[in-house]
């Protein structure tokens, strides 16, 4: 079995720190229906040759995983699977295997109180299942898929634990391990194995993959952190860090509390759905209405912290009226008339030539640009309302975190905090802390 790798061509540099890996054509096309509509979806017959190919070696009515970040993938780059709203993760190793999946089966027995809040912080569980795959049979762990509700799905997987190997590593494996995210591990208690980000600048998607992740130290890590959350040069959506903030806390809240399990080389999944961002930033709602009204210090947990979820202004307006028409959803009147497109060609004033050839630079350059700009605006806009309405509901959460990969996860020898696990999370909720403060 390898190592999933992401392709590393670097297409862009947005940042000298920042490697850019262009994510397949083909899924950049697929999920990205802004870009889809403007562009045609080529697909060679080498493509097409290939897509049968692999379907041959995945059983029917299941599908490869296209958005797992990190973790392993078998010699054909196949790795986790996915079916109608879950994912199906190898059993590569029976040891990893058998503590995963008494990992969770535990959570769905147990009385304990602490290990049950567990439940609310993990992905759904859904027993193992048998497939054949490459023509060898394996055991995979069902999960629910996190991003199942995504139309444009950013992901962050962020290892906690200055420490990665668990208490039966072999001395090769202390080893290796120890050489790997040495300055992230060591200055912040985490490391970034991989991430893949919706550029809401160019509309296109990226992925990082565990060597850009292990080449990060401190600033870097928190610089990819803002790279992740489409936060360069731009202002911070608040809404974004605080739906973040909620879920980190009371991760920390429990970490801080429980004493009865070690995590190694366990991952927190940062997930959000960059359309709702992209909805966000459109609107003129760079800030978000959510009010963060804490008593005293940041520093303080989550029971302290009040999200006022209720608020009107968090509504994202979508200009639809609530009627359709056989040419399609009526809009109510343009959110605001500066921004109205006007469709008319300018007319040309003068019949002077030198005027003629600004006002023809003007068409092809300018005005035609922003014609098309606008047009691709409108489309924009009808692809998220007809999305909309082929979506039972919207949901209000469009950005959380989860605790993910129970494969070393070892019972505590004495009732001690997992000092190792806690200061991972601590530094990742001070940095969201920080980002809060800046998006201010
Ligand atoms: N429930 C889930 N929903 C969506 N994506 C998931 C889920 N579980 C895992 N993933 C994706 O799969 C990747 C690998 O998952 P995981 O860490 O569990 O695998 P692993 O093989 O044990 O990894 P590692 O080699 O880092 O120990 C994650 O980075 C994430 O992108
Ligand atoms: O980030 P990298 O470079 O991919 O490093 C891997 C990562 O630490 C995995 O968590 C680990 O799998 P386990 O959790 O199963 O130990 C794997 O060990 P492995 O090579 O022994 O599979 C490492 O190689």
């Amino acid at each position: 079995m390898g190592k999933s790798e992401v392709q590393s061509i670097p297409i862009h540099r947005p940042e000298p720190n920042l490697i850019c890996v262009p994510a397949p054509c083909k899924s950049v096309l697929h999920t990205n229906q802004f870009a889809n509509s403007l562009e045609k979806l080529e697909i060679t017959e080498e493509d097409g040759r290939e897509e049968i190919e692999e379907a041959a070696k995945i059983p029917e009515g299941y599908e490869k995983y296209n958005n797992q970040m990190a973790g392993h993938v078998n010699d054909n780059n196949i790795g986790m699977l996915k079916q109608e709203g879950m994912v199906l993760k190898p059993i590569l190793k029976r040891e990893c295997g058998e503590r995963e999946t008494g990992f969770y089966k535990n959570l769905s027995f147990t009385l304990d109180k602490t290990i049950s809040e567990l439940k609310n912080f993990v992905p759904k569980y859904f027993g193992t299942k048998q497939l054949t795959v490459d023509g060898k049979t394996r055991e995979f762990i069902v999960l629910e898929d996190l991003i199942k509700d995504f139309k444009e799905p950013c992901i962050m997987d962020i290892k906690i634990g200055k420490r990665t190997w668990d208490p039966n590593a072999t001395l090769e494996k202390i080893r290796s391990e120890e050489r790997k995210y040495q300055d992230c591990k060591r200055d912040l208690g985490f490391c970034i194995p991989g991430f893949q980000v919706y550029k809401l600048s160019n509309n296109q998607l990226v992925k990082y993959d565990k060597e850009f992740g292990k080449s990060l130290n401190k600033e870097r890590a928190e610089d990819a952190i803002k790279t992740f959350l489409n936060a360069e040069g731009t202002r911070m959506c608040r809404s974004l860090i605080v739906q973040f903030l909620a879920a980190l806390w009371q991760i920390q809240y429990w970490a801080r509390n429980q004493r009865q399990l070690r995590l190694y080389s366990s991952s927190i999944l940062l997930v959000y759905d960059a359309r709702r961002l992209r909805e966000k930033m459109k609107f003129g709602k760079l800030t978000s209405c959510f009010k963060l009204t804490r008593k005293g210090s940041l520093y303080r947990p989550m029971s302290l912290a009040v999200l006022n979820k209720n608020n009107e202004c968090d509504r994202i307006p979508t200009g639809f009226s609530g009627q359709l028409t056989k040419e399609g959803p009526i809009l109510k009147s343009p959110r605001s008339p500066s921004k109205s497109v006007n469709l008319e060609m300018p007319t040309i004033a003068s019949n002077n030539t030198w005027s003629k050839s600004i006002s023809s630079l003007k068409r092809t350059h300018s005005f035609q640009n922003n014609y098309d700009k606008d047009v691709q605006c409108r489309k924009q806009d009808y692809t998220y309302l007809l999305d909309e309405l082929n979506t039972e509901q919207k949901t209000e959460c469009w950005a959380f975190a989860k605790m993910i990969d129970f494969a070393h996860v070892f019972p505590a020898e004495n009732c001690d905090i997992d000092r190792n696990y806690l200061d991972g999370i601590e530094n990742l909720v001070r940095i969201f802390e920080e980002l809060l403060i800046e998006s201010d």
